[in-house]
């Protein structure tokens, strides 16, 4: 398990991450999504041991995450600006991380080299940012390490690159029970990978949920009432998220479960109403809304 409690971490003034409390659970796919500058890279940083905390506490497996073999040893880090040593070629690469890794499949990167068409002797500064994602994923994988911290690594590959490396994922998590922690701002993709999701939003978590719960919890609903309606006295207590009106068809996002929600409408006799289900891009935009990060603002 993954625990950061009350963590916090500071560059001069700004909070790049602020007093975030989140588990991450062993078995489960969890993605980070946030909006740019949230924090998502610090804060892998920080679990991956790179950067210290200035406040709280970020543990792996019960041990503190920085600078602690103990940590490090549970888990392979992917940045999203992997560097690699000058002239240094995936063999060599290879050699360095099987002595620090004591788990190296030498013969599974091997393989896999081959089969993703990566030449093992040839220089990674000749490779493609595509090519160099390919292999650090390959390198992360046949670590064999329990957690797998990925920064924006699908976003760079192509989309038959993506099946093959969720594919791959999808056998080491099936196999072996591989945690991988996904920072990524391809919620499409998110959506089809992820167990858990946290949303970042200026250093902080809006919201941690399983995905199917996340799913389950918020809804869009579309309806025609008859006669004027007063969407406060229809909802009540329900939190109403996000309301559009296009002539007499509502659009409503609100928090609450499908049942809740229909009674709700259906005690005001609608013409129509149907309750839409919401994509993970949806509700991202709709939590970051509430939040303050209104789209709107920043159409010219
Ligand atoms: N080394 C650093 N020095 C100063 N500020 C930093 C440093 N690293 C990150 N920051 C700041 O911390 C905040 C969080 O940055 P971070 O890279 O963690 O965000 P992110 O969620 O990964 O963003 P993005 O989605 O744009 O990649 C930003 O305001 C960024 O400018």
């Amino acid at each position: 398990m993954i625990e950061a409690q009350c963590l916090t971490k500071r560059f001069d003034s700004i909070k790049a991450v602020d007093n975030i409390n989140a588990v991450i659970k062993e078995g489960e796919v969890f993605g980070l999504v946030g909006t740019n500058g949230a924090g998502k890279s610090t804060f892998l940083r920080m679990v991956a041991g790179v950067l210290r905390p200035d406040e709280g506490t970020i543990k792996v497996d019960g041990y503190p995450a920085y600078e602690n073999m103990d940590a490090k040893k549970l888990l392979f880090y992917i940045s999203d600006d992997s560097y690699f040593f000058s002239n240094s070629t995936p063999g060599d690469l290879k050699n360095y991380y099987k002595v620090i890794y004591t788990g190296f499949d030498e013969q599974r990167f091997e393989e896999l080299m081959k089969k993703f068409g990566l030449d093992s002797r040839r220089k990674i500064n000749t490779f493609s940012k595509g090519m160099k994602k390919q292999l650090t994923v390959l390198l992360g994988i046949c670590a064999n390490t329990k957690y797998l911290l990925c920064d924006e690594t699908f976003d760079g590959l192509d989309p038959v690159m993506r099946q093959a490396v969720k594919s791959l994922f999808a056998k080491e998590i099936a196999e072996r029970g591989l945690t991988p922690v996904i920072a990524s701002h391809n919620l499409r993709e998110l959506e089809d990978i992820c167990d858990h999701v946290g949303l970042l939003h200026r250093g902080g978590i809006l919201l941690s949920k399983d995905l199917f719960d996340m799913k389950l919890s918020i809804h869009k609903i579309q309806c025609v009432f008859k006669e004027e309606v007063e969407l406060k006295e229809l909802f009540g207590d329900t939190d109403i998220l996000k309301t559009e009106r296009r002539g007499s068809l509502y659009t409503i996002t609100a928090r609450g479960s499908r049942e809740e929600i229909i009674a709700k409408i259906e005690k005001h006799n609608p013409v129509f109403s149907e309750v839409l289900p919401l994509s993970l891009e949806e509700i991202f935009i709709s939590e970051t809304e509430v939040a303050g990060y209104d789209i709107k603002k920043l159409i010219f």
